[in-house]
């Protein structure tokens, strides 16, 4: 909550153009404007981890760009997410382009400042690689958190050329580094070739079930929703969205595109249906402007930003009254 006790919301697109101005998410305030948020709007431009096009070190800026013409009522939840509780925009994360491991030693110890502060996280990449220091930190937090991944990909691959710490990887070592509560992994929206069989051998190890694109599609958004909310149960939950989980129709401003996804539709009803959960930060990753075109991918982005959001500040605004 603000100092004030009472959130600030957004700049009043009655009175001065939504296109006015520098932005920020959702036309919301900066966080420094407003002193301490419920939840914190974080751009992380990070794209060293990518195993294929770069570009999603521009993603954070794009979604805020984008964002301009969300308006402050979400009739979809029934809820004016920036009333509820103090969302505020708190700038990006300087993290170093030419050190991996330094980067990612500097998101978990930004997030670790963050939440400190009592504030959720909801993250904007970046690519897929900071999902990693961002679970550290919430797990340091809460203790082993649900995950809900929307991808196309597993993300539980061991090694690109060596490395650890990649956009292909990040779920892999937070398995291994037991940061996650394995009796409740998903992906959801995976599709597309992989390198063998065995991918999907390892990652039904680590614990992960498995939505896949055409699951989706089969049983619907509803379905799907219900039975990733009685998995998660009150646990705390994390949910990171890559946007290739959408099919590169309705996210081609991404780095490893693959076609058959889900569409935005499917993808916010689910969110919308997992409201209710207890969900403690999340992110949204991989949108690479520079493939985008009348930024359908960074709309696409930015409604899923303003659903989880949502979510959060309506669990904020129930526990206060509780
Ligand atoms: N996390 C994303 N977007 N992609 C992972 C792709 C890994 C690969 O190139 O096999
Ligand atoms: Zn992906
Ligand atoms: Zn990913």
């Amino acid at each position: 909550m603000s100092n004030s006790g009472t959130p600030r919301g957004p700049v009043d697109s009655s009175r001065i153009p939504r296109y006015a101005g520098p932005a920020t998410f959702a036309r919301l305030p900066r966080l420094d404007e407003v002193g301490a948020a419920d939840v914190a709007v974080i751009g992380v431009p990070f794209d060293s981890g990518v195993s294929y096009r770069p570009g999603a070190r521009f993603g954070g800026n794009a979604i805020r760009e984008a964002s301009r013409l969300l308006r402050p009522y979400n009739p979809a939840q029934d809820a004016s997410p920036f009333a509820l509780a103090q969302v505020a925009d708190g700038g990006d994360i300087a993290v170093n382009p030419f050190n991996i491991d330094e980067a990612v030693e500097t998101i978990e110890a930004a997030a670790d400042d963050l939440l400190g502060t009592g504030a959720r996280l909801m993250t904007l990449g970046g690519d897929h690689t900071i999902a990693l220091p961002l679970l550290r930190s919430v797990a340091k937090k809460h203790g082993p958190v649900a995950l809900l991944h929307f991808d196309a990909h597993l993300d539980t691959w061991d090694t690109y050329f060596g490395a650890e710490y990649t956009h292909g990887t990040p779920f892999r070592r937070a398995v291994e580094e037991g940061i996650l509560d394995t009796s409740a992994l998903s992906h959801v929206g995976t599709r597309g070739p992989l390198y063998g069989k065995q991918d999907l051998k390892d990652d039904e190890k680590m614990g992960f079930g498995i939505v896949t694109s055409a699951d989706v599609y089969r049983r619907g958004a509803d379905e799907v929703a219900d039975q990733l909310r009685q998995r998660i149960g009150d646990r705390p939950l994390y949910i990171s969205i890559d946007i290739d989980c959408l099919d590169p129709a309705h996210a081609p401003g991404t780095g490893t595109p693959e076609a058959g996804g889900m569409t935005s539709r499917e993808l916010l009803e689910i969110l919308r249906g997992l409201a209710g959960c207890n969900l403690v930060s999340a992110d949204v990753v991989e949108v690479a402007p520079a493939y985008d075109h009348a930024e359908i991918t960074s709309v696409a982005a930015s409604h899923t930003a303003y659903e989880l959001t949502t979510i959060m500040s309506r669990q904020i605004a129930k526990a206060r009254t509780q």
